[in-house]
């Protein structure tokens, strides 16, 4: 127990399938579950082989979920897992069926035949490189297992079909429970049909992670089925790349691959970090792997001598339809927990940045301390200390190794006031402005107004006026917080389209004047006017980079009172979803009038989904909103063709804010 190499680490599932969170938790594998957004919708005809299709679709799902963590949930994973099932049949690949009448075609042509169930599975590894940068180097490999199904009468389909147990399955059919009854045999890995090869699965793990001196990490490895490692580059997005492209080192089947050894070479971090010791029976997988060098490819399952006899795998499918269903339960559970918690995870969050406490630990020598250091650096109780650090743990805030907290990869990426990325200056805003905003929710959702009397004693009718730069200190947190966004989100913004044709550009209500010098930064050729109330121009000087570009120059203004600075490109980051339609369009035909033809508009904001059922994180901040409202990219679409800005092209960056840019005829 001594090998427990994934102690400490942040496992995530990258998939929504009840079957692999249930395999690998009866395990013993403790994980977190964050269900891929990958849409598998990969061109099958780019791939020679269908296993080599089930890959590249898990390679994707878990790498947009690595990818898509340290910004969606602020933590970076240290190992991704996801995987794709798929069934063959007469050269055709057969995924979940679209309805029920696909659900047929798909039953009928497996009725009485042999057909191969392929799961491609990717093993994601996540290191976090000095810069801060994360790489992820990816294992993959497949299973395939050979099921053949008994002649099937129509009427048996149908009957199986209205069950509705086929929708959500590769092929239309879960061998697990009533499907089992349409098998005569099984040649493979069961578990491979349902969802995860989990025996291959664990001798990957056993080759990854078996504690040095136990396996030659950097021998060659043969593993029975394909198995390849790729490494990927961090600022790669998770595009629908074929095999092939550029992501990979070589062809995922290729046989014979180095497996790495995710510890001690990768320094993979053994931290303490509340989430508790793992379970796996690690004795078991080390055999396991290496065994794998010798492994032919054995028939097992049904037909397999050493396997369960018939009425104990009808128990054990029973079983598990049962323990199906409590799974499925306790996911809506976890689901509800992580809901009614996430107040108080917030304001931990909130309580640790404003105590200093990620500051702290960073300018201790050794960037760890044991709590009775930190309370008496941060003059607060010992016991609320303790408990505040304890619960920065189990958040993935810090880390505690023995009596000694530090801080996570994460923390020091965002949490350090002087970090380039910092988002201390938005959390604070979070904390002291939208916080008391969200404790009168009730009030606002009964009466639809914005709660900021009843929050700050004050009335507003014009937010920017009268709240955010009415007393100096309100107005420097407001600036800090906008800065810390234009940060964080200003390069992937500034990157998002080719602006090399334009030489001027100006930044609409730019405030510190961040994102105008990430913009200047992305185009050489590009100078910037940030143009801003006279009330926030006088305070940008604060903001100003060391190594100031100057080809940003500050202009002061209203923007809907004065003359628009003139340029061929106009910027609104994070403008337009504070203000009604009718002020919008106020502000868009000034810009029109301002523009010559061949100008553009870039808008840059949290896009809602077109169907507005999401991202919540644009949802919920509608809710403490004054006048304004948030809009899908086909809205702001709408909105600038009333102006002539036609021909919009959308960037989803992944970041904090999105964009889309349009030009006028
Ligand atoms: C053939 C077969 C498939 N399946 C399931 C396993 C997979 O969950 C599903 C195939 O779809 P997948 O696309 O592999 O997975 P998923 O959509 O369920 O989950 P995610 O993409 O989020 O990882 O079919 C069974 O449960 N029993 C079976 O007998």
């Amino acid at each position: 127990m001594e090998d427990l190499q994934l102690t400490g680490k942040l496992v995530v599932l990258a998939s929504a399938s009840p079957r692999r969170l249930e395999i690998l938790t009866n395990v013993g594998l403790r994980f977190e579950v964050v269900p891929s957004w990958f849409k598998e919708t990969l061109d099958k005809r780019l791939f020679k082989t269908p296993h080599e299709y089930a890959v590249e679709t898990a390679k994707q799902k878990a790498l947009e979920v690595a990818k898509r963590m340290p910004f969606k949930h602020l933590k970076t994973p240290d190992i991704v897992i996801g995987a794709d099932t798929v069934v063959t049949v007469d050269g055709l690949i057969l995924e979940k069926p679209v309805d029920k009448q696909d659900a047929y075609r798909m039953l009928s042509r497996l009725s009485g035949k042999e057909h191969s169930v392929f799961t491609g599975v990717a093993i994601i590894l996540c290191h976090e490189k000095e810069d801060e940068e994360i790489d992820y180097q990816v294992i993959d490999f497949y299973e395939e297992t050979k099921v053949k199904f008994a002649d099937l009468s129509d009427d048996l389909l149908w009957e199986y079909i209205n069950s509705g147990e086929p929708m959500d399955k590769a092929g239309g059919y879960g061998i697990q429970a009533l499907g089992g009854m349409l098998v005569e045999y099984v040649h493979g890995d069961f578990l491979n049909v349902v969802g995860f090869p989990l025996n291959q699965f664990c001798k990957k793990l056993g080759l990854i992670f078996s504690p040095p001196g136990s396996l030659t990490h950097n021998s060659t490895q043969t593993s029975p089925q394909g198995s390849a490692v790729d490494t990927v580059p961090p600022a790669e997005p998770a595009a629908s790349s074929p095999p092939g492209s550029p992501t990979h080192n070589g062809p995922p089947d290729s046989q014979g691959q180095n497996i790495p050894s995710a510890s001690p070479a990768h320094n993979v971090k053994q931290e303490e970090s509340g989430r508790g010791e793992e379970e796996v029976p690690w004795t078991l997988v080390n055999s396991l792997s290496k065994c794998s060098e010798n492994r032919e490819a054995e028939p097992q399952g049904i037909n397999d001598p050493a396997a369960p006899d018939l009425t104990s795998r009808a128990t054990m499918q029973m079983q598990n339809v049962r323990e199906h269903e409590t799974e499925d339960s306790k996911e809506k559970l976890c689901k509800m927990i992580e809901l009614m918690d996430g107040f108080k995870a917030s304001k931990v969050l909130f309580t640790a940045s404003k105590l200093r406490v990620f500051d702290v630990l960073r300018s201790s020598k050794t960037g760890e301390l044991q709590a009775e250091d930190v309370a008496q650096e941060i003059k607060a109780s010992m016991k609320g200390t303790e408990r505040l650090l304890e619960a920065c743990v189990s958040l993935g805030l810090l880390q505690r190794t023995g009596k000694q907290y530090a801080n996570t990869a994460m923390s020091r990426h965002f949490l350090l006031s002087d970090g380039p990325l910092s988002l201390q200056g938005y959390i604070q805003h979070c904390n002291e402005l939208v916080w008391p905003l969200f404790t009168h929710l009730e009030t606002a959702v009964r009466e639809g107004t914005n709660q900021h009397e009843k929050a700050f004693g004050k009335t507003s009718n014009n937010l920017f006026q009268d709240a955010y730069y009415s007393r100096h200190e309100v107005k420097l947190r407001f600036m800090k917080a906008m800065h810390s966004i234009a940060r964080v989100s200003g390069r992937d913004v500034a990157t998002a389209f080719d602006l090399s044709k334009y030489k001027t550009a100006c930044d609409l209500g730019g405030c510190t004047g961040a994102m105008a010098y990430e913009f200047a930064k992305a185009h050489p050729g590009l100078s910037v006017t940030m143009f801003d109330l006279p009330k926030v121009i006088e305070m940008s000087g604060h903001f100003r980079p060391h190594d100031a570009d100057d080809r940003v120059s500050f202009v002061a203004g209203d923007f809907f009172k004065d003359e628009l600075p003139k340029a061929d490109v106009y910027i609104l980051a994070r403008i337009l979803h504070d203000w009604s339609d009718e002020k919008v369009h106020i502000l868009l035909s000034k810009i029109a009038k301002a523009c010559s033809p061949g100008c553009a508009v870039l808008v840059s904001e949290i896009f809602l989904d077109e169907d507005r059922k999401g991202p919540s994180r644009g949802l919920l901040q509608a809710l403490s909103m004054t006048e304004g409202r948030q809009r899908s990219a086909s809205e702001y679409s709408l909105l600038l063709k009333s102006h002539g800005f036609t021909a919009a092209q959308v960037k989803h960056t992944h970041n904090l804010l999105d964009a889309i840019l349009c030009v006028t005829e």
